[in-house]
């Protein structure tokens, strides 16, 4: 069995154990008592440069334990304050050691709008990503099928979130732009071998219309990783790993904005 299908299976038996003790109609009532979730498309569309999207990650299929992370929600504020756009929480348990917990603290910590990172394949998890306070959902084109997409884009939107579609390859690009999306991540990631390919978002960047969001996830080991996407044409960088490592987070993320903010970039992308 693959990585990502073994992952899959977890969640799907971890979300039938939350839905049994907290039914639908409760987390509804939960997210009717929520503020308005924040605008995640504005975030990474508001102003010139890469903008940094940077994760609260403790462990991960790929590379097993990677940092402790006693206190999200501190960890987040560094990233804020060094001039994250976004905050991505990964919320699966099993493999990534996250939960909503962590993502109901980082929600409270911060200003900026914070993202759901999960293998998100019901619309509970949609409405629990928001009753948990998330602005932003990831959905996983590789994981669904197309209708399923399609639904799951809808629902992010019905409750005022922003679905960021996480692609591979063309095809997925395709599905992602027929399913309405407005912001494309590309995992350079293959998340069936865990390999990292950095050259894997300038080759598919192109076939991301105009208009539509580009994200470069995966691989960002520091600055010069950062310009390399954005002379592919990169809006955002989502960086994991690198950060987490990092003694001083803050300091880190601001390095990597003003890496997207570089003047070379202004005559280089595309
Ligand atoms: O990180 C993994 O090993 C992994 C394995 C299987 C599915 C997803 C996985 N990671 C999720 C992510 O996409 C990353 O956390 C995110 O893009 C940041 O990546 P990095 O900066 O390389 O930590």
């Amino acid at each position: 069995m693959s990585v990502l299908q073994s992952i899959l299976d977890g969640v799907k038996e971890d979300v039938a154990i939350r839905q049994a003790q907290v039914p639908l109609d409760d987390v509804k009532e939960q997210v009717r008592r929520m503020p308005s979730a924040r605008n995640g498309l504005a975030a990474l569309t508001a102003h010139q440069g890469v903008k940094v999207i940077a994760e609260v990650k403790r462990a991960s299929p790929s590379k097993g334990d990677i940092a402790p992370i006693a206190d999200p929600a501190a960890l987040a504020g560094e990233y804020a304050a060094g001039g994250a756009s976004v905050i991505s929480v990964l919320t699966e348990g099993r493999r990534f050691g996250g939960s909503l917990e962590d993502l109901r603290g980082v929600s409270c910590a911060v200003d900026v709008p914070v993202l759901r990172k999960d293998f998100v394949v019901t619309p509970y998890q949609v409405w629990e990503a928001r009753a948990a306070g998330a602005d932003l959902v990831l959905l996983l084109a590789m994981a669904l099928e197309q209708q399923a997409l399609i639904s799951l884009v809808e629902r992010v939107e019905s409750l005022g979130m922003t679905p960021l579609v996480e692609v591979h390859d063309e095809e997925e690009i395709s599905r992602a732009v027929d399913a309405g999306a407005r912001v494309i991540g590309v995992n350079a990631r293959d998340l069936r071998t865990l390999e990292v390919d950095r050259t894997t978002f300038a080759r598919l960047a192109p076939r991301i219309p105009d208009g539509i969001v580009r994200i470069a996830e995966s691989g960002v080991r520091g600055p010069h990783d950062v310009m390399d996407y954005a002379r592919a044409g990169a809006d955002a960088v989502l960086v994991g790993e690198t950060l987490v490592r990092e003694p001083d987070p803050r300091r880190a993320v601001a390095d990597l904005v003003a890496a997207g903010s570089h003047p070379s970039l202004r005559v280089a992308r595309p």
